[in-house]
């Protein structure tokens, strides 16, 4: 069962000056999750999330932060794609309660809204308010950035939906809040490092993997793996079978195309414990592709921030 907290803790004695990169600016999900991960950190904004991973690649940054996975769509194959495609180790994950904020230029009113801008997967989550004002929906880069163009621009006839906090730093009000159309709304992030975990000891650990398969060949797959996990006794946490027109990943120098992948995550370490590692051992001796994406500290909590 998950716990229910507003601060982290598995924080770690971070030195102040961690980078983490993150898609977006000030006040993104994503720059909250890093902040919550990393307490003490600078957070570095990036435009994409792929320069965010190629930041900790080419070691401008120490970490990125990754949204994988919400409680409304599930997982974001997009990102874990970029996992599969750069030399980066997850090292962390943190879950947030998402509580969106409809946010506006200050004495602007719901009647004079004919447009609302957020990312994408904010304006998805919010589809049911959304349809009740009336409004056309404008996907941006992220929902902070929408609040900071929304801002610059001095637009009236706009609203944006993001943090409290993006609103805070850009000056907005808060014209509603809490708009998602599920109230228990959750993201998990996966924070990568070029080297996996580093400072974490006594937390239980677990393990992402992903594991490649032909299209059809998914049924006989789904069962190789729930048996060998099952039959060392080891728990899965996550599995979810993705996919549709090629799953690139990144093998040696080589890119290669698959048209399924099983996203795994299971409980314990590859790296310190046997029957894990040859539960991991046998699926790969019947996948076509297999790539532990990191051994990390396992955080059950949903962070609450606002
Ligand atoms: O745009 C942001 O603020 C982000 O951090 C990205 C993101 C996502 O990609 O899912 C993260 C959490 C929210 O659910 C909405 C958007």
């Amino acid at each position: 069962m998950a716990s229910f907290s507003a601060c982290s803790p598995l924080e770690l004695p971070h030195k102040l000056s961690l980078k983490v990169a993150y898609q977006g600016v000030p006040g993104a999900y994503s720059e909250l999750a890093a902040r919550t991960a990393c307490p003490g950190c600078f957070t570095l904004p990036c435009r994409t999330l792929s320069s965010a991973v190629l930041a900790v690649e080419s070691g401008e940054a120490d970490r990125a932060v990754l949204p994988v996975e919400s409680t409304m769509d599930g997982t974001a194959l997009r990102n874990y794609d970029l996992l599969l495609r750069h030399d980066v180790r997850v090292a962390r994950e943190i879950t947030l309660f998402v509580r969106y904020c409809l946010l506006a230029m200050p004495g602007v009113h719901k009647a004079a809204l004919r447009r609302v801008m957020s990312h994408p997967v904010a304006l998805a989550h919010c589809g049911r308010a959304l349809a009740r004002l009336g409004v056309d929906r404008e996907p941006v880069e992220d929902t902070a950035g929408a609040v900071r163009l929304l801002s610059t621009r001095r637009m009236f006839d706009a609203a944006a939906i993001a943090s409290a906090r993006a609103g805070e730093i850009c000056g907005l009000d808060v014209i509603d809040e809490g708009v998602q159309d599920e109230a228990w709304n959750t993201t998990r992030f996966l924070i990568v490092s070029r080297d996996g975990e580093v400072g974490v000891a006594r937390a239980p650990k677990k393990t992402s993997m992903v594991v490649a398969h032909a299209r059809d060949d998914a049924m006989a797959m789904l069962r190789r793996v729930l048996s060998a996990f099952a039959s060392r006794g080891v728990n899965l946490t996550k599995l979810e079978v993705v996919g549709g027109d090629g799953v690139v990943v990144r093998k040696g120098r080589r890119l290669r195309a698959f048209a399924r992948v099983m996203v795994v995550d299971f409980e314990g370490s590859v790296e310190e414990e046997e029957n894990v590692r040859e539960a991991v051992k046998e699926v790969e001796g019947s996948a076509a592709f297999v790539r532990v994406l990191g051994c990390y500290a396992s955080d059950k909590t949903v962070y609450n921030l606002e």
